[in-house]
Formats: structure tokens, sequence, C-alpha cells
């Protein structure tokens, strides 16, 4: 780190802001579990609740205030003196503690919700402030809906905010209203036209997708704190995502020279679950950063470039956010050097004519089932390593109708060295019909001894594992067949029973008879 690295203040404010997200309620115990994992985390601030708005908040912030060491606590006060006091009297036991102070300043929430004119508002900032600051050095000050607000107006009032004490002055995007190049203009503005000693800070909000965008312009622009929330959690679309904004200023920081957080990356992922489970709030699959997909991979093109070297498809280590590594999952759009990768890693090495098969039938089931499993792997690894190349006849096409009027019946094609052969049969079921077909069609005659189907896959979408079992002159076979339809599997299995009958005859009737 160069001497004149700067560190960037990451302020957490999911305990504040995060659970004014709709229907998010921690109760103390909760948002001291989360707080110890934002000390692990190793952010500068845990801005842990509004303690005039409730007893149970005010009581959380006390617990959190003396219970957790290294980042300083925070507390949130309208500037009514009353509110201030009650937070101090919430904070008063933090090792460190700050009281952060705001009021609105744009025309439209001065008039139509305070009811208040400008000289109003800069006189509750400096009474709000300056109490504030008779209770603890570190001092916060935000023109809530400041990206709506006049320019001359927000300065006078933050000017005033540093008269009176403020060291940090928060400039909210209440409502989301930045544009990346405006929000950074806006910080630049603040930070040439009020003078004093503090550090300027950002809150964005997320309503046009923009608030990480928002929260790096400001950084670029001379911002020093960016307030976050794990997950994007807050108020509507949310605040600027921690995962997020720690991520960028880390994998770019050839745009912000010499700017660092002290945020532990490994203890991302950890506390993004955890913030997850407690709240309440699911995440979306492709989160930066967090989402389930956001270091797996199922198209073929990027399995094969991240299977050779991981960077081709990834900017971020999976595992310097405590995630687990890259991911390749198989699904339609995969590939032969995924599918035999995965099958590798599964202690299954096949080559040759039985991997194209194999990625054949693969291909064919991931049409239509999500989730491939590695036990619908196994099962289509075990059925080819059965047959392929030595089967008489492969299934071409079926086609069932049945159901709770009519007779059951059923077509099928299949493929043999001769050609094509087909037949339809009748039956008292579609499994029934589609067997008597098969029979039909390959001149066998048999009979159906033994039938089973079992789930080889959980879901709606389970793979169903037939095994039908034939007897014919004194001959016992069994077959095998899987798909995600159960009188495929079946037709399958019939048929990987009958080609098994006639190599069975085959070898029977190439082996010499011995006699007297
Ligand atoms: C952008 C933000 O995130 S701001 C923080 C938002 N968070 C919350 O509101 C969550 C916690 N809030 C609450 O529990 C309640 O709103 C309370 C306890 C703070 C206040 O409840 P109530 O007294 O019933 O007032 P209510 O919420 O209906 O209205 C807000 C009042 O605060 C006033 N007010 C709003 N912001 C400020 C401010 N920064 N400074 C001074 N007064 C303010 C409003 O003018 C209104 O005053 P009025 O009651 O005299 O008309
Ligand atoms: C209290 C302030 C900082 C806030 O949450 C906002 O303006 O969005
Ligand atoms: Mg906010």
């Amino acid at each position: 780190m160069s001497q004149d690295a700067e560190k960037l203040i990451i302020f957490d404010t999911t305990l504040r802001d995060g659970e004014q997200s709709p229907g998010i309620s921690l109760d103390a115990t909760e948002k001291l579990e989360i707080a110890e994992q934002l000390a692990r985390l190793n952010v500068d601030y845990i801005e842990a609740g509004f303690p005039v708005s409730s007893q149970g908040d005010f009581e959380a912030v006390s617990l959190i205030a003396s219970r957790i060491q290294g980042p300083v606590i925070a507390a949130l006060s309208r500037t009514h003196l009353s509110d201030v006091d009650r937070c101090w009297e919430a904070l008063k036991h933090a090792q460190q503690a700050r009281i952060h102070v705001f009021i609105s300043t744009s025309p439209v929430h001065m008039e139509n919700m305070l009811k208040m004119n400008e000289a109003q508002v800069l006189s509750e900032t400096r009474s709000g402030v300056a109490r504030a600051k008779e209770h603890t050095n570190d001092v916060e000050f935000s023109p809530q809906d400041a990206t709506r607000t006049p320019l001359d107006f927000m300065i006078e009032v933050l000017q005033a905010a540093v008269d009176s004490g403020a060291n940090t002055l928060n400039v909210p995007d209440t409502v989301g209203y930045g544009i990346p190049w405006d929000f950074g203009a806006l910080i630049a503005y603040v930070r040439k036209n009020v003078s004093g000693d503090y550090v300027i800070s950002t809150h964005c909000h997320n309503d046009l997708g923009l608030a990480t965008a928002n929260s790096l312009a400001g950084v670029a622009a001379g911002a020093r704190q960016v307030e976050v929330c794990v997950n994007g959690l807050g108020e509507r679309a949310g605040n600027a995502a921690l995962e997020e904004v720690v991520m960028a200023l880390k994998i770019r920081g050839d745009q912000f020279p010499g700017i660092y957080s002290q945020v532990k990356t490994e203890e991302i992922a950890r506390t993004s679950r955890l913030v997850s489970r407690l709240t309440g709030y699911p995440l979306q699959y492709n989160k930066a950063v967090v989402g389930r997909n956001a270091f797996t991979h199922e198209s073929g093109i990027h399995q094969h470039g991240v299977l050779k070297d991981r960077s081709t498809y990834e900017i971020i280590d999976a595992e310097s956010v405590g995630q687990k590594g890259s991911q390749i999952v198989l699904g339609k759009h995969s590939g032969r050097h995924a599918f035999a990768d995965t099958l590798s890693k599964m202690g299954i090495t096949i080559v040759g004519d039985a991997l194209n098969a194999a990625f054949a039938r693969f291909k064919e089931l991931a049409d239509r089932k999500l989730d491939i499993t590695e036990a619908d792997l196994e099962a289509i690894v075990a059925e080819e390593l059965g047959t392929v190349a030595t089967d008489v006849y492969s299934l071409e096409e079926l086609h069932v109708s049945g159901g709770t009027v009519g007779t059951p019946i059923a077509k099928v094609v299949l493929s043999s060295e001769n050609g094509k052969v087909e037949a339809s049969s009748e039956g008292n079921g579609m499994i029934d019909a589609a067997g008597k077909a098969i029979q039909l069609a390959t001149g066998t005659k048999a009979n159906l001894i033994g039938f089973s189907v079992s789930s080889v896959t959980g879901g709606v979408d389970a793979i169903g594992d037939v095994v039908v079992q034939l007897e014919s002159d004194g001959i016992k076979v069994s077959g095998k067949g899987i798909s995600t339809d159960v009188v495929e599997a079946s037709a399958r299995a019939y048929l990987n029973a009958v080609n098994r009958l006639a190599r069975a005859n085959a070898r029977k009737a190439t082996t010499p008879e011995v006699g007297p």
C-alpha cells in the first residue's frame, strides 16, 4: 500500500436502512448476530438502528453498542433534540459511537412533509448537529433527498452542519434519482464549496438500478465513505450492495488509485447468507458476487474456457469472497468437455463411442430436464455402457396415446442393422402397449415377468428408472431404461431387455451343441 493510500470507510446500514425493507423485522438477538458477522467482515461502521423508532430498536442498538468490538456503532436520529438524546442513550456504552442526524432539504419534502421553510430546516440542522456533538465527537449529517435539492441550499445546509460540528457529510440519493456522472459531479461540487474538515459520504438507493454505479462515481469524485447494505437491502429497491461496491473497488483498483477498503472479502458470502436467512429475503440467483450463479457456468463454450483457466470467464476468484470455486453445471447448453470432466470427477472414464452415445443421451435429456444431477449422469452412463455398440435395436421414435377413455395405443420406430422397423399395438395401458409394439417390431416372443419403476432423482422433473424382466424359452433377461417420462423409460427398458435377449439367443445359436 503506498503512503498516500486512502481508506474508503465502509458504513454498513443493513441493520437500519436494510431493515426498513418491507417485511423485515429483526429482534435484538438477530441484530446482534448480524452485527457480530459485520464485525468479522471488518466494516468500519455499523449503523445499528433508529433508537427513537421503538423500544425494541432502542434495545437492539444498546445491545450492539455494548457488545460489539471493532467497528464504530452508529445510530440514526431526526433533528429533534429528544431524538438525538435518545439516540445517545442507546449508543453511550459503545467503544466508539456516531450519531447520524438527518433532515430533508428538497422542496418536495420540506413543503409537503416537514412543513418547514429553508430557515427552519437550517435552524433544525444547526441545533440537531450541535446537540449530537455534545454527546460524541463523531457526528454525521445527511440532507435527505439531496439529489432533488437546489445546489445552493444544499451547500448552505451542509456548511451549517460542518460549522455546528458534523465531521461526516453524507449525500443521500434518497429516491435513487442520480445518474453516475451527475451524482459524481454533485460530490465534487460539495467538496469544492463546503469548507472545513469533513469526510464526504454517499448513500445511494437503487430505484433505477444505479446505486452501486452512483456510489462508485461518488468515490471517484472524492467521497471517502460509502453507505451500503449487505445484499443491497433497503427501502424500496434497496441501497447500494456492500459486496458490489467493495468488490468493484478491489477488482477495478485501477479506476480508484490508492483507495482501498479494509473489508475481509472472504467473509462476504457468509455475511450474505446470514442476512438472507435472518431477514427472510432470498437472494436472486444472478445477484452479483453472492448469487448462486455468480460463479456457475452452464454453457459449453464457457465451461470449456473455465476448465482450462477460470479467468477466461470470471473476473473474481470465488474463494476471495468466500464462495465455492467455479461451478460447472450440466444442462442443455453444455458441451463434451464439461460432460467428460464431470464424469471423470465422479470417477467415471468413458471415451470414444461410449462417450458420444452417453453425451447424446444426456443432451436429449437436458432438453427436457432442468437440473441434471450426478445420479442422472450415473444412470445415463450405466445405460449406455450396457448397450453401446452391441445393441441390435435402438429406439428412434415412440408415440403413445391413452387416458381415462379409449384404448391405449403405442407405435414404435426402431433402427437396426437392417434398417428401420416399426409396429403399433394396443395394450392395457400405455406401458403395456409400448412393450407389445416392441415385441411386434422385433419379432420377439417373451413374457414379462418383472417390472419395477423408481425415481433416480427428486422433484417433478425426476428421472424414472425402470427395470423390466423378460423370459423366453427358458432365458431370463432384465433391461433398464431411464427418462423423465416413465412410459419412455419403460419402453427403453423393454427394448434393452429385448436386445439382451437377442444377444443371448445369438450366443446360444453360435455355441456348438455338446452331446453324446
Ligand atoms: C430516508 C430514511 O430512511 S429516513 C428514516 C426512515 N425510517 C423510519 O421512518 C423508521 C422509523 N420511524 C418511525 O418509527 C416513526 O416514523 C417515528 C417514531 C420516527 C416517528 O413516528 P411519528 O411520531 O408517529 O411520526 P410519523 O412517522 O407519522 O411522521 C414523521 C414526523 O417526523 C417529522 N420528521 C421527519 N423527518 C424529520 C427529521 N429528519 N427531523 C425532524 N423531523 C422530521 C415529520 O415532519 C413528521 O412530523 P409530525 O409528526 O410533526 O407531522
Ligand atoms: C437517513 C438517510 C441517510 C436515508 O436513509 C436516505 O436519505 O435514504
Ligand atoms: Mg436510505
